[in-house]
């Protein structure tokens, strides 16, 4: 568990507590199981798992930069909401994305969540 998320997340965590939502450990590093079954369902979307460190990487192509950019900017608006940014190259039409969670040193439930929404807004574009 990433003690500095924590501590970030606990406001959150009453609050949800406090409305009976229960929480989770969104920052905490995936389970075996968990990441199995997550990653599987981010394989069948084009996510791969990078070789050397604890990360996932994905690739998308555009027609033109300003699709590619436009898109890069819905996807900064919500990585600034979620506080978990991503790692990512853009040249003309293309960009290259990596995941992972540096507060953890590896992958965690916040990478899943931030790589569907790529993948959701990436379809509609
Ligand atoms: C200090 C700041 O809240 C942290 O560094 C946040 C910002 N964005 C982040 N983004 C990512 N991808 N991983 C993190 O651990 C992370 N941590």
């Amino acid at each position: 568990m990433c003690v500095y998320a924590q501590m970030r997340e606990l406001p959150g965590r009453y609050l949800a507590s406090f409305l009976g939502l229960g929480f989770h450990r969104v920052d905490a590093a995936l389970t075996a199981a968990d990441r199995d079954q997550l990653v599987m369902e981010l394989r069948a979307t084009g996510w791969m798992e990078v070789e050397d460190r604890d990360a996932i990487f994905k690739e998308l192509h555009f027609k033109t930069f300003n699709q590619a950019f436009g898109f890069m900017s819905r996807v900064a608006l919500q990585a600034e909401k979620m506080n978990h940014h991503p790692e990512w190259f853009n040249v003309y039409n293309k960009v290259q994305i990596t995941l992972t969670t540096h507060d953890c040193g590896g992958l965690s439930r916040r990478d899943v969540k931030l790589a569907k929404f790529i993948d959701k807004i990436s379809v509609s574009m």
